[in-house]
């Protein structure tokens, strides 16, 4: 960590990173809205956890971290478990007065090659994070500060945005929100979004055509 603070009040549990990168990159291609079609519209976090940065896609393993709220002790232990094309998913208790995430952490992540930060409470430095180049998102801003005590989980499975996530499963963000799909099923979601996109190109390129005559 790059703080020099007692963390022995989070548990950490290591967990496999299965998916693909090339699949990630593939299907983060597609808008979440066609995905979650694709998945009987199931699996999109709650439209309260909103984009902060224009950065598009976000895409990535998760990487679960629990936090009680208004505090980020297990976020800061979490970048030591971090690997690169992680998403930080962060259950912050839905708090959106104080926050728990912020442009320290945020170069931490990008040194770290953490693919983006989804966090379901609040976030401050919000300016700080399109020069990082980090995509995040967030249900709330606050400049309040965190505390750093624990308790706390990294690894774990967590609620986020009403959507179970557990440790590696994928995770894509566009401007409209953020779905999680599990890593085991990729290629599959994959090959039935590129054919709902094709059908929809198809079913555009008709009503364009139809409404110019
Ligand atoms: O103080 C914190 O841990 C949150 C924050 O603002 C930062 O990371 O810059
Ligand atoms: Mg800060």
């Amino acid at each position: 960590m790059f703080l020099e603070v007692d963390a022995s009040s989070i548990t950490v549990v290591p967990f496999e990173r299965t998916a693909d990168p090339a699949l990630v990159e593939a299907i983060s291609q597609h808008p979440v809205a066609l995905i979650g079609d694709v998945l009987q519209r199931m699996g999109m976090m709650a439209a309260a956890i909103r984009p902060r940065t224009a950065i598009r896609p976000l895409a990535g393993s998760v990487l679960p971290v629990l936090v009680r709220e208004g505090d980020n002790l297990a976020i800061h232990r979490s970048l030591d478990e971090a690997r690169a094309g992680d998403v930080l998913v962060v259950n912050a208790q839905g708090d959106v007065n104080r926050a728990v995430f912020g442009g320290l952490l945020g170069a931490g992540c990008v040194a770290r090659g953490i693919a983006g930060v989804v966090i379901d409470g609040a976030l401050r430095d919000v300016e700080e994070f399109e020069e990082l180049g980090l995509p995040v998102y967030s249900r709330g801003v606050s400049p309040a500060g965190p505390y750093k005590h624990g308790p706390g989980s990294v690894g774990l499975p967590i609620a986020c945005g009403n959507v179970v996530c557990t440790g590696g499963d994928v995770i894509v963000g566009d401007g409209d929100g953020l779905i999680v799909l599990p890593a085991a099923d990729l290629a599959d979601i994959l090959a039935r979004v590129e054919r709902q996109a094709a059908y929809e190109v198809d079913l555009k390129a008709g009503l364009v055509g139809g409404a110019r005559r």
